[in-house]
């Protein structure tokens, strides 16, 4: 006999659940940091990554701007500028979908969605702009991070499918993924952050405690 199961959890993917509780917890504890601890988080931060070889080594950057409760990510931004390396931002698209566009000028930023600082655009823009565009490195945000390289966003897969273009052609070199966010919001309890199949795992995380490669864990 053949049971036709059609209940609610038909579409159960594992590790969704804990993703979705471990969102909330983290947007939680993101939502009541205060204000001063996070600028403290944010410099160390910034003084660690803008140290660190992998930084110092980079041609041009993809990176984000943070945002209400986010590492402030100017600082490192305006550095890179400084520097004379490239820049370059994401800008939502459509649902689920972003582009990347170079950024000259932080002062010339666009107020988006959800509070979202983007580049003007210019020109066509790049899904996922790498070495060959001079892009060796991109900062990738997160509510939260595993040292074996798991992240969590806000689950509309903006990174992940933006991010899987460049990873499904064989002929494009993938530049360094750095996870960013404050060292508290690595390793939650509660076991691993989920890794599914579309889930791109991170090479680097910065943190206010300092820039470390993730080790991917064992039968994982
Ligand atoms: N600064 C920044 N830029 C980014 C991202 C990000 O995480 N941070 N993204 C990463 O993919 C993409 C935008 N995707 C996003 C998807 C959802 C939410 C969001 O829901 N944010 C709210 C939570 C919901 C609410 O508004 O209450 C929040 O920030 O609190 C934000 C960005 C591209 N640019
Ligand atoms: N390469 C992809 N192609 C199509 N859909 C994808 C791809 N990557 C992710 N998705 C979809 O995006 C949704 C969100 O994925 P997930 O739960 O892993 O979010 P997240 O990585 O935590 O968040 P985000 O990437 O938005 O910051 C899922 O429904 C997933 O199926």
């Amino acid at each position: 006999m053949v049971l036709a199961v059609t209940d609610a959890r038909s579409h159960y993917v594992p590790g969704q659940d804990r993703k979705q509780s471990l969102r909330a917890e983290l947007l939680g504890l993101r939502r009541s940091m205060p204000r001063a601890q996070l600028e403290i988080v944010s410099g160390a931060l910034t003084r660690e990554l803008a140290e660190h070889p992998l930084w110092l080594g980079a041609r041009g950057i993809a990176a984000f701007v943070g945002v209400r409760g986010e590492v402030d990510t100017r600082p490192l931004l305006e550095r890179c500028l400084g520097a004379g390396k490239s820049v370059w931002l994401p800008r939502l698209t459509g649902p689920g979908r972003m582009r990347f566009w170079p950024c000259v000028d932080l002062d010339r930023l666009e107020r988006g969605a959800m509070g979202l600082l983007e580049p003007p655009i210019h020109g066509p823009g790049e899904l996922a702009p790498g070495p060959e565009r001079g892009v060796d490195l991109i900062l990738v945000p997160g509510l939260g991070f595993g040292r074996d390289g798991a992240r969590l966003g806000f689950g509309a897969g903006h990174y992940d499918r933006a991010l899987a273009t460049r990873h499904g052609d064989p002929s494009l070199t993938m530049p360094t993924l750095c996870g960013v966010c404050p060292v508290a919001f690595v390793d939650p309890p509660g076991g691993p952050i989920p890794m599914l199949g579309h889930d791109l795992a991170m090479d680097y995380l910065a943190t206010d405690a300092g820039v470390e490669r993730c080790v991917a864990r064992p039968g994982a």
